[in-house]
């Protein structure tokens, strides 16, 4: 049982807007017309409830031709709900609904106990009971558009068309007319076809869609099928806006030239900030740049720096002021994976915690039987070797060395991990890799070993494992003063 048009022609004195419309909507389903402005919605809906008449083609309700319906009979089966403002003068609620069972109450016009009963509850439908004796004229719009709807309802048809019923609503009223009509339409078993420019909420609801093309091509099926089509979006895109069809949404169009990846529970929120703000966001591979979200806050990287964003609007003004990166985000699958163990604390807080570094050298003084300096300089050149080992693990990709997290085993071995695999890429890694391995880790780690145990600097720095100070002799002439080492 349905509404169907067969080669329908709609339009104004003799003169067609739309012409061979093919299409069905069936009961216990929400149809959704969608259509840019100006396609003819309004003139095929107004075709459909017999207020203009069609210019070819068919229209069957239920099997009926409803062309040839007599005015009164089209009413018993069918009822509308425009968008024109109407007004009703001097009428409570319940008598403006009561009109829509005039076609089922003869000549008089009266109303019998059946009639009450169905108006009772088209106006208890679209929850405006608590308006009943209310004089129309003070009605809101949105209490005015239920009340219409109502008026429609006890008609009791089995078709029910809306014209951009929306139109006049703010967005969360928008959205309970869209599921009252959908419930009515399952609940009552009727044909409901109803015209939005709603397209997002449209495209939730709705059981199945019209779609009127700019070529005024009228295309039919569920909204995920026209989506996965292309035809939402050959139809509603423009040069600011396109159709996200994984999203179902709508979204900003940027000439995007820098890619970032969002990772976290808030990424999808933070993304459209990128987008707006001219970035592209990246999924795999490699990045200009990424935010990651932390307990309390957000964390930016971006050139070989790691800043701590509070709240979103630094994140914002972060991605805004960012220069063009000469060091980029790595594929986190090109980052060699570091899990000597599970869980820790941020290695650079080590630096700080004077107690736990004299304990980790007592214990391996006295594990080997060296002097305190002595075993100062084997602890170190552990945790160095390992750390270095990290750092030059993949060719081309430096780890976040910044975001290392450490555990001090029972041994006295710092065992470290990477929470969560990440990493820069450069074409020169160089210059990145001695300035994450001096300034963040080897500089604040020589400071702490002297003020906890006698040993010189001098000698932590000669220390350091080979490679390591070629490189960092590369390509200065005095270690480290490239990279803002001071040696003394
Ligand atoms: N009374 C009329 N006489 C002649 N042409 C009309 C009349 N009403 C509308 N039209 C024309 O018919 C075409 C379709 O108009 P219609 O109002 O059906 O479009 P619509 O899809 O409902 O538009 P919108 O989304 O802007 O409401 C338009 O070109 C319009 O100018």
């Amino acid at each position: 049982m349905s509404l169907r048009l067969r080669g329908l022609a709609v339009g104004y004195r003799g003169k067609p807007v739309l012409t061979g419309l093919d299409a069905e909507a069936r009961r216990g389903e929400l149809t959704v017309l969608l259509g840019p402005n100006g396609t003819g919605k309004s003139t095929l809906l107004r075709t459909l409830a017999g207020l203009q008449p069609a210019l070819g083609g068919t229209v069957h309700l239920d099997g009926t031709d409803l062309t040839g319906l007599p005015h009164a009979e089209r009413a018993r089966r069918m009822a509308v709900v425009l968008t024109d403002r109407v007004s009703p003068g001097q009428l409570t609620v319940r008598e403006l609904v009561g009109f829509g069972r005039h076609p089922h109450t003869g000549f008089s016009g009266a109303l019998g106990g059946h009639d009450h009963e169905v108006v009772a509850w088209a106006i208890d439908a679209v929850a405006a009971t608590h308006l009943a004796e209310r004089d129309v004229s003070e009605l809101s719009d949105g209490e005015l558009q239920r009340v219409l709807t109502a008026r429609a309802l006890a008609q009791e048809p089995g078709l029910l068309l809306l014209d951009e019923p929306s139109a006049f609503l703010d967005a969360p009223s928008r959205v309970a007319l869209t599921g009252l009509l959908r419930r009515l339409a399952s609940e009552r078993d009727l044909a409901v076809v109803v015209s939005t420019h709603e397209l997002e909420l449209a495209l939730r609801v709705a059981d199945a869609v019209w779609l009127l093309d700019r070529d005024g091509v009228l295309h039919t099926g569920p909204p995920e099928q026209l989506a996965l089509d292309g035809l939402i979006s050959a139809t509603f895109d423009t040069d600011e806006l396109r159709f996200d069809r994984d999203a179902g949404t709508f979204v900003l169009r940027s000439e995007a030239t820098r890619t970032c990846r969002v990772l976290g529970p808030d990424a999808a929120v933070l993304r459209r900030a990128l987008t707006r703000a001219g970035w592209a966001a990246a999924q795999d591979g490699a990045a200009d740049a990424e935010i990651r979200q932390t307990g309390d806050g957000y964390l930016g990287l971006a050139d070989g720096t790691t800043t701590a964003l509070p709240d979103v609007s630094a994140v914002i003004s972060w991605v805004r002021t960012r220069p063009e990166p000469a060091v980029r985000r790595a594929d986190p699958a090109a980052v060699a994976g570091v899990t000597d163990s599970g869980e820790g604390r941020p290695l650079r807080s080590l630096y700080a915690d004077h107690e736990a570094i004299a304990e980790a050298v007592r214990l391996t003084g006295q594990r080997h039987g060296l002097t305190a300096e002595r075993a100062a300089l084997r602890w170190q050149t552990s945790l160095v070797t390992r750390l270095w080992s990290i750092a030059v693990a993949a060719d081309g990709v430096v780890p976040d060395l910044d975001l290392l997290h450490y555990r001090l085993d029972d041994d006295a071995e710092v065992r470290l991990s990477l929470p969560e695999p990440g990493g820069w890429t450069a074409q020169d890694v160089t210059p990145l890799l001695t300035r994450l391995v001096a300034v963040e880790h080897l500089r604040p780690l020589h400071a702490a070993l002297c003020e906890v145990v006698p040993v010189a600097e001098e000698l932590l720095w000669d220390n350091v494992p080979a490679d390591l100070t070629d490189r960092l002799d590369v390509p200065g002439p005095e270690r480290g003063d490239r990279v803002g080492v001071h040696v003394p």
